[in-house]
């Protein structure tokens, strides 16, 4: 493809990521893999360069754009490279026009970033949710030690206890020590929400939103598979995914139980009282990992945040149930909006006064309400809220 043709290309895929972002249809990756598998003559390079393109295009604008056009001409004004390329050519874009649209920098729709600056978080913080993330591994205590680790590639830790860094698209997943079990691909915000949990050996633990497992495989390697491990979801397809990434991770002390929703406690009655520890990973906007989902910005809207911002209060209310006298529940969000973090876990405090808060044990990250937040800016990790109510 001439480069003039992957910008066009770009375009109309901009125009499909921009539409399902609209109708909440597929996410930008699975649009790019799909287009990709239907498009063999795109070679490597080809599908690199698009890839790029999209992504950054994606990143340069702050509120949907109008078009994909509009969007590539944003990033146009970005990357001074991509303008000659509207040059009429067979395949490629129509040369740009006098009084052509292009979308509107930002960090996120008008109404977004006023809740980002409501909760604190500056232009710079905004505009680096938006950066390339690094790719975060967990060493896998089960099977491995981080210091004795070998790796194909250089890899520096991080300030989670089993954490290491390397360079985005490293391929960790064709390497022997991800099929052996012995690393895990998980940002170090994430590690570090699973080590506010404090799960021991011996105890009983309840992961209640544990989609495909990230965090439970961290929590059954703190408990050195010792003790009951409780993975629980309403989503039946990502609670099937944690089987195998169990077995591949040596994992052998998790039960799982699909929950129905709003109906939760029918599946969790025998626990009621029964928790050391819970780990609530709630449902939230992604506003702290639009690094990794940069179009994610355009898909939530108010009633979305307000429907998240009531299930999260919700499982608060189980949590509290479940929870054993002196256990502890850690409210985790990957928001950095305090509708999300601060302001629903005061409300959780003020609703269950017996509960104290107590700062997350986690070597990073700021204070924020009764929690602590972690930013992509401040502490080189997604975008976290984590709080302990004890
Ligand atoms: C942030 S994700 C969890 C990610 C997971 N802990 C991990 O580390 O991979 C939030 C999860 O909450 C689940 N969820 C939504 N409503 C729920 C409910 N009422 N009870 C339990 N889980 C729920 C979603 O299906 C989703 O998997």
């Amino acid at each position: 493809m001439t480069p003039a043709a992957r910008v066009q290309t770009s375009i109309e895929l901009l125009d499909t990521i921009i539409g399902a972002a609209r109708s909440k249809g597929a996410p930008a990756d699975r649009i790019l893999a799909d287009w990709f598998r239907g498009n063999r003559f795109a070679g490597s390079k080809d599908r690199r360069a698009i890839r790029e393109l999209v992504f950054s295009a994606i990143r340069a604008c702050g509120p949907a754009p109008e078009t994909g056009r509009a969007a590539m001409l944003r990033l146009a004004q970005v990357d001074r490279s991509i303008a000659p390329l509207f040059d009429g050519s067979n395949y490629g874009p129509a040369p740009i026009g006098d009084d052509e649209a292009v979308a509107a920098d930002g960090a996120a729709p008008v109404w977004l970033e006023g809740l980002l600056q409501e909760s604190e978080i500056g232009a710079q913080e905004a505009k680096s949710l938006l950066e390339r993330a690094p790719l975060d591994l967990r060493a896998n205590t089960l099977k491995a030690d981080r210091a004795t680790l070998q790796l194909p590639a250089a890899a520096e830790c991080t300030d989670a206890p089993n954490g290491l860094r390397l360079d985005a698209g490293t391929p960790v997943e064709q390497w022997a020590a991800f099929r052996d079990g012995k690393i895990e691909v998980q940002d170090t915000g994430s590690q570090l929400a699973c080590l506010a949990v404090g799960a021991k050996p011996g105890e009983t633990v309840i992961d209640l939103c544990a989609g495909g497992g990230g965090k439970t495989l961290a929590l059954a390697a703190a408990m050195d598979n010792l003790g009951r491990l409780i993975a629980s979801d309403t989503d039946r397809n990502r609670l099937a995914r944690l089987a195998p990434r169990a077995e591949r991770a040596g994992a052998t002390n998790i039960e799982t139980r699909l929950l129905d929703p709003n109906r939760e406690m029918d599946s969790l009655a025998d626990l009621v009282g029964q928790a050391d520890a819970i780990l609530i990973d709630a449902p939230c906007s992604g506003t702290g990992t639009w690094r990794r989902n940069p179009e994610a910005r355009w898909r939530l809207d108010e009633k979305e945040l307000a429907r998240l911002t009531a299930v999260q209060s919700h499982l608060l209310d189980i949590a509290a149930k479940l929870v054993k006298p002196a256990g502890r529940i850690v409210y985790v969000t990957c928001s950095l909006l305090d509708e999300e973090g601060a302001k629903q876990f005061d409300a959780f405090l003020a609703r269950y006064p017996h509960f104290a808060a107590r700062a997350p044990n986690i070597p990073i990250g700021r204070p924020r309400g009764k929690g602590t937040r972690l930013s992509p800016l401040h502490d080189g990790t997604d975008g976290f809220f984590i709080a302990c109510a004890e």
